[in-house]
């Protein structure tokens, strides 16, 4: 990647690379190319983070800051945001998602400013709701990394919803709120997701892992006062998947024969990159041709991972991806620049995912029936009981009040969203009242700047005063010793022509 254009990319094609051979298989012999070949990719952003010596280094967070704010509004303006990072096997994925302690990767920094973009729109009476999911895709199957129940590592089903497409079923949701919550979640799914050691990589990911943030934004009404909420109009949902992908790998690169997990597991990494591979190229083919009927059905359903992102490849999302290369082997290279080639061309059909809100009042005449009819049918069933107790048929199964427990339900959603809002409520207060403690802490640092200038003015002021009447003073010694020079001449003048005799 030269220095001079930050966004091409120049891969040399090795002598004795396998390009040639099948290459040469293909073209004619008047054709055929011994001498090294270049060839050139553009994209829009290529990055070069080798060296951290070398002037044209990219750290995580210059390369964080090129893409994060984009994602960043996407994400708020409520479309759904992918990023996912691609390459062979220690190129630094896990590195530039991850990152570590002193370098963090995109991740962290994502969920950085998401939480505080969350913590500003408080002023504009928006309420964000976060939640993290953590998932991995381990051998085909997927694993719920933030479960407290060790079993349930195995036991997540994709399904697919009509509209909003493939979802895994009954995975944890956290909430996050501060980022020491994102931190704890990162943990404890960065602690049972499955990596090994290759000969590759010390620390290799052995799976493509997930994280999803879910977020709810719910718009209040302004009241008059504009220090309190009012209704809620608007309510905006939106999703960020960010995912590193497992490394795509030779076996024999890798050398994991022998060990029979690590080459079940490499050949299902591989299927399921293949799988991407393949939507990747057909995505991209359809996305050129110009009809309907000639487009090519995307074999999604062949991988999980690729069940899974089938929305982020190209539905509903607005998708970026990070193709990470390195030196280690050409043809792993050359195939991850001409995925990165491909995906270039690949559109989605991103929408804002926004809903109006009907302002329909509770209706407490109908909860306050509701809840006698419930009282009323308890007593019932008590009476029933009793009864069926007192006549020794204890073996007879109660009767069941399936329409009330529909009520109940709906007064215990109710009561959720009063306390989802009270609570908002409380934040949004709390936060105006930071915002008054930040004015008058102003207005105090004004007011003693204001008291240092007055009491500076006051010294400068009797200094100067101080200084006048010295300097007038002076000036009356200074007249008074000239008229004592004066009078002490006169007087000698005056002795020169003293006669004594004349005296008397
Ligand atoms: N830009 C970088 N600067 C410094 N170190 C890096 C950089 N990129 C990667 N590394 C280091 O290289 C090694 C491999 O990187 P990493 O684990 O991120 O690769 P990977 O592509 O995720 O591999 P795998 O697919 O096997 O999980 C790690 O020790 C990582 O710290």
């Amino acid at each position: 990647m030269p220095a001079e254009d930050p966004k091409s990319t120049i891969l040399t094609v090795p002598p004795n690379s396998l390009y040639h051979s099948q290459r040469n298989k293909a073209i004619s012999s008047a054709q055929k190319k011994t001498s090294e070949e270049q060839k050139y990719y553009s994209f829009d952003e290529s990055v070069w983070s080798f060296d951290s010596n070398q002037s044209n280094y990219t750290d995580n967070r210059k390369f964080y800051n090129k893409t994060g704010p984009d994602i960043i509004e996407h994400f708020f303006q409520g479309f759904n945001v992918c990023l996912l990072a691609y390459g062979q096997t220690s190129s630094g994925k896990t590195y530039t998602m991850m990152g570590d302690r002193e370098e963090p990767g995109i991740i962290p920094l994502t969920i950085r400013d998401i939480l505080n973009q969350k913590q500003r729109l408080v002023n504009e009476k928006i309420n964000c709701q976060l939640k993290l999911l953590y998932i991995e895709i381990y051998n085909e199957q997927v694993k719920d990394l933030l479960t407290n129940n060790q079993p349930d590592l195995k036991k997540c089903r994709v399904r697919e919803h009509p509209t909003l497409g493939p979802y895994v079923e009954n995975v944890t949701e956290c909430n996050i709120d501060l980022y020491a919550d994102f931190v704890n979640c990162l943990n404890k799914g960065n602690s049972n997701r499955a990596t090994a050691s290759t000969s590759m990589n010390d620390n290799s990911s052995r799976s493509h892992a997930i994280i999803t943030v879910n977020l709810k934004q719910t718009k209040f009404v302004s009241q008059n006062d504009n220090n309190t909420l009012g209704e809620a109009e608007e309510e905006m949902v939106s999703n960020i998947k960010l995912v590193d992908l497992a490394g795509s790998e030779r076996l024999s690169k890798t050398k994991v024969f022998g060990q029979q997990d690590r080459v079940k597991e490499g050949t299902l990494i591989n299927k399921s990159l293949t799988v991407l591979g393949r939507c990747f190229n057909l995505l991209a083919t359809n996305s050129n041709s110009s009809s309907c009927q000639n487009a090519s059905v995307i074999p999604y359903r062949d991988s999980t991972l690729t069940y899974i992102l089938k929305e982020n490849l190209a539905g509903n999302s607005k998708s970026f991806m990070i193709f990470c290369i390195s030196p280690i082997d050409f043809e792993e290279t050359y195939q991850t620049l001409n995925y990165a080639n491909q995906v270039k061309k690949i559109k989605t059909a991103a929408k804002a995912n926004k809903t109006k809100l009907s302002l329909a009042p509770i209706d407490w005449e109908e909860l306050r029936a509701m809840d006698q009819s419930a009282i009323q049918s308890l007593k019932d069933e008590i009476n029933d009981l009793t009864n069926k107790l007192n006549n020794f048929e204890l073996n007879s199964s109660p009767t069941s009040v399936p329409t009330e427990d529909n009520k109940s339900l709906k007064l215990i959603s109710y009561l959720d969203n009063e306390t989802s809002k009270l609570k908002f409520e409380n934040t949004f207060l709390k936060q105006k009242l930071l915002e008054r403690d930040r004015q008058l802490h102003e207005l105090q640092s004004h007011v003693d700047y204001m008291d240092q200038e007055l009491f500076g003015f006051i010294k400068r002021a009797t200094q100067d005063k101080l200084s006048l009447q010295t300097a007038s003073r002076l000036a009356e010694i200074s007249n008074f010793s000239s008229l004592l020079e004066q009078h002490q001449r006169d007087l000698e003048l005056q002795l020169e022509d003293y006669d004594p005799a004349k005296a008397f």
